[in-house]
């Protein structure tokens, strides 16, 4: 059993009030939050699993020996009441002007109680996060005035830490590993935190997550998760009619199985040529297969 050992029961509160850091975590109405894991989870889940990741994320934050407290900047009620219960402070997103004013006003919320804090921002949609990772992230961030941490795919940002007496200056959303770098934060070389590099936006990076591990909340829903992606499955095309966006794949047991224009259009395709390979996602089995997104099969 290592320090991880409570993965699947979910993690043990920090009760370490003189851990250095408070983190703030921003998170979007869930009507809207997660809006590019739509294709692939659906709408409902969709919102279902942005509350996990933020659940998940909250809980590995506040289990880690180096963080004192976690401030949840968020509009949605619901959401709010969900992370107060697992031990975070909720601070209404008055600003109402997007995400970097959102993180600033927590900053601000922090160190209007404790001036003297040592302050990170961290994404809501970390659910593979590790406690014990992240302390090597903040370890590493309290060398510096401001450091941050790349995402996984190296264009954004997970986590932006400032000093006590430093200020935020945020410069979030799309590619802000190169704005933080350029505003003078520090980029955080480590390796082995890839749960703290984890951010989820696609299906594709749920897939990753998953593969990680992630926490209870998150894991419970993927059940519904894996069972819509139980039906990925590789085929061959067989018909298209590009007037209509729609056609037909064969299984690779030889069964047909036609697809719409909304399954084509979510693969991103532009054209299908019968007997090309494709890799078809879906819902249901066997006659119920009902196809929700046809693309190429690229190994
Ligand atoms: N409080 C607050 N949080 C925000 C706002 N915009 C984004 N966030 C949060 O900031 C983090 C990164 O946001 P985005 O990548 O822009 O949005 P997302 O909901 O994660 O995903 P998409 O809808 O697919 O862009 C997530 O934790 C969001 O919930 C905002 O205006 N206010
Ligand atoms: C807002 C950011 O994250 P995302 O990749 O979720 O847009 C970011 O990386 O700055």
């Amino acid at each position: 059993m290592g320090p991880d050992a409570h993965w699947t029961e979910g993690w043990p509160l920090n009760t370490l009030r003189t851990a250095p850091w408070s983190l703030v975590v921003p998170l979007k109405p869930l009507l809207l939050a997660k809006s590019r894991l739509a294709p692939s989870a659906g709408d409902a889940l969709r919102r279902r699993l942005a509350l996990a990741f933020a659940e998940d994320t909250v809980a590995a934050a506040l289990a880690c020996a180096a963080v004192r407290d976690v401030v949840v900047v968020t509009d949605d009620g619901p959401a709010g009441a969900a992370l107060a219960a697992l031990g975070a402070r909720i601070a209404s997103d008055t600003p109402a002007a997007g995400l970097n004013a959102a993180l600033a006003h927590g900053a601000r919320t922090v160190r209007a109680l404790r001036p003297g804090a040592a302050v990170a921002a961290l994404n809501a949609d970390l659910p593979a996060l590790r406690p014990t990772e992240l302390r090597q992230v903040l370890d590493y961030a309290a060398e510096f005035p401001r450091a941050f941490l790349a995402d996984a795919t190296g264009i954004g940002t997970t986590l932006l830490s400032a000093a006590p007496g430093v200020e935020l200056a945020p410069f979030f959303g799309g590619p802000s590993r190169a704005r933080h770098s350029a505003a003078g934060a520090r980029e955080i070389p480590l390796a082995g935190v890839d749960s703290v590099r984890r951010d989820v936006d696609t299906g594709d990076d749920l897939r990753a997550a998953l593969t990680l591990g992630v926490g209870p909340r998150t894991a419970r829903l993927s059940t519904a998760v894996t069972g819509r992606y139980a039906a990925v499955m590789q085929a061959t095309a067989y018909t298209y009619d590009s007037e209509t966006r729609s056609g037909s794949v064969l299984l690779d047991d030889g069964t047909p199985v036609d697809f719409d224009a909304t399954a084509f259009d979510a693969g991103g395709l532009r054209l299908l040529r019968p007997g090309q390979r494709v890799r078809i996602e879906g819902e249901g089995e066997g006659a119920d297969l009902r196809i929700t997104l046809v693309t190429l099969q690229t190994f």
